[in-house]
């Protein structure tokens, strides 16, 4: 009797019971301990973590495979347990599983939040919010070297909270958020283990864990409705609050939005923008602080569009290539997001002639990708020119490039990272020169990653400013 066939499945590392493959990401950050397996077991694996079958592609061309030819087949995201727990049942869009709630929300945030022209509306606040760091910085510049870090995190999480918030919060609310927003942080960036092995589900009850998402939820939910009523009362700016309360409100589109959907997508405007934002400024400085010819020729270029202004405007931006360039390279090194956002097949498929099955979990290792020796020389080099005349782009159209993801999952807020990320960057290297601390050479700079769900440097970035004068 013919035994049935069995399928193909891709090349997978040895797995131990139980764990599967989980062990071999301990010790090391997950997208360096899968960008290692992938030089072994090839741009295609099957990991079982734990008891969930994950697909890891660590290639461009596998890259575009999953996020174009075969988008549509994993534009889901899978069902995961803390998600569900902070963010109402996923009726927000980062973790909306496909269907046609999250292309709503999804059309939503990208028509109404983070179009070209409701960036452009949020203007004078990050204005305002950048001369704040510049003063901040200025003010310490003789005391001996400023925490980078620290000045960063408080400028994005405040320019955020400004953005969605307007200018409602006080002090103690103000306080409160950034607690909240700390805490989601440490439980997204942790282990839930009953996303891997469901079946140990209540691990999470005896550790604690579960008491503390319940509390940050309780919490979130207090100061949203807080806040979100406040916007009721008074007709204020158009914040993002009063963008959703005015869409409810409108029924736009057809389309009704309940209570919690306004506060999920809320809480995806922080989850998704101030961290995301705060690491890419935290990486670009580190990196420039160990390249003087480079910090030189960023500076040079910022400096001859400036002439003698005050400072740097939006409107300047368009002429720096060296400073787009720049991030650009920042972005390659370090994507804040190093394995993209994880996504779902939603039925069974073949990936060169591998079969995968329905519901697996898909790692698109965008680390990995932008090291890929196919379209990347010297990969681990901070080598900005290699984007100048170039027309690789983090849109989603080149696969050896994908810090934002790309297909129908791409991130909505590009145009809101970049434009934050570009006026801060400009007005840093325009007003100050920047040193590394005394006796420090540049290899001595710690350039290790701090453990989470953004990749940020794992010890405080620390620089001497010396005040320029045009
Ligand atoms: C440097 C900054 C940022 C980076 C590197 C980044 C990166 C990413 C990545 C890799 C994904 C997953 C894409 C995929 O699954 O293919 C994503 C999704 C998302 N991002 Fe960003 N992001 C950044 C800033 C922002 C900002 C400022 C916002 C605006 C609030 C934002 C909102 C979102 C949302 C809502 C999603 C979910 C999209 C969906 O699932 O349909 N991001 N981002």
């Amino acid at each position: 009797k013919p035994t049935p066939k069995r399928p193909k499945l891709p090349p997978s590392p040895p797995k131990l019971p139980i764990i599967g493959n989980l062990h071999q990401l301990r010790g090391s950050h997950p997208h360096r301990a899968l960008h290692a397996l992938s030089q072994k077991y090839g741009p295609l694996m099957l990991l079982k973590l734990g008891s969930v079958p994950t697909i890891v592609v660590s290639s461009a061309e596998l890259a575009q495979e999953v996020m174009k030819t075969q988008d549509m087949i994993f534009a889901s995201r899978p069902s995961l347990e803390l998600p569900k727990k902070l963010f109402y049942g996923c009726r927000d869009v980062i973790f909306a599983p496909y269907g046609a709630y999250w292309r709503e929300v999804r059309k939503l945030c990208i028509v109404h939040l983070l179009s070209i022209k409701r960036v452009q509306s949020f203007s004078s606040v990050r204005d305002e919010e950048v001369s704040q760091v510049i003063d901040r910085i200025a003010r310490s510049s003789s005391v001996g070297p400023v925490n980078l870090s620290k000045i960063l995190i408080a400028f994005t999480s405040g320019l955020v909270t400004k953005i969605a918030f307007g200018k409602f919060l006080g002090e103690e609310r103000t306080t409160k958020l950034n607690h909240l927003i700390e805490e989601t942080i440490a439980l997204l960036g942790g282990f839930y283990v009953g996303d891997y092995l469901p079946w140990l589900g209540w691990l999470g009850k005896l550790s604690g864990t579960d008491g503390r998402v319940k509390r940050c939820f309780i919490g979130w939910d207090a100061f949203l409705e807080e806040v979100i009523r406040d916007h009721e009362d008074a007709h204020q700016t158009q914040d993002l609050v009063d963008v959703l309360l005015s869409l409810q409100k409108d029924r736009a589109e057809g389309f009704t939005l309940a209570r919690d959907d306004i506060k999920a997508i809320i809480l995806d405007m922080f989850g998704a923008a101030a961290d995301t934002t705060y690491v890419t400024l935290e990486w670009t400085m580190a990196e420039l602080a160990r390249s003087p010819k480079a910090l030189k020729r960023v500076q040079d270029e910022i400096r001859e569009i400036l002439g003698n202004r005050s400072k740097v405007t939006e409107d300047d931006i368009s002429k720096m290539n060296y400073l787009k360039a720049v991030i650009k390279e920042t972005l390659r090194l370090h994507p804040p997001s190093p394995l993209g956002g994880p996504r779902e097949s939603l039925e069974e498929t073949k990936i060169r002639g591998y079969e995968i099955p329905k519901k697996a979990r898909i790692i698109v290792n965008v680390f990995s990708v932008a090291r890929d020796p196919e379209f990347w020389e010297e990969a681990h080099e901070f080598r900005p020119e290699r984007f100048l005349n170039s027309q690789i782009d983090f849109k989603g159209n080149d696969f050896q490039f994908i810090p934002f993801g790309a297909g129908r999952r791409i991130c909505p807020g590009i145009h809101l990272a970049t434009t934050t990320i570009e006026l801060a960057l400009a007005n840093l290297l325009y007003k100050f020169d920047w040193k590394l601390p005394d006796n420090m050479s540049p290899e001595d700079l710690d350039m290790a990653e701090a453990f989470g769900i953004s990749t940020a440097m794992k010890s405080n970035l620390l620089l001497h400013s010396i005040p320029y004068k045009p």
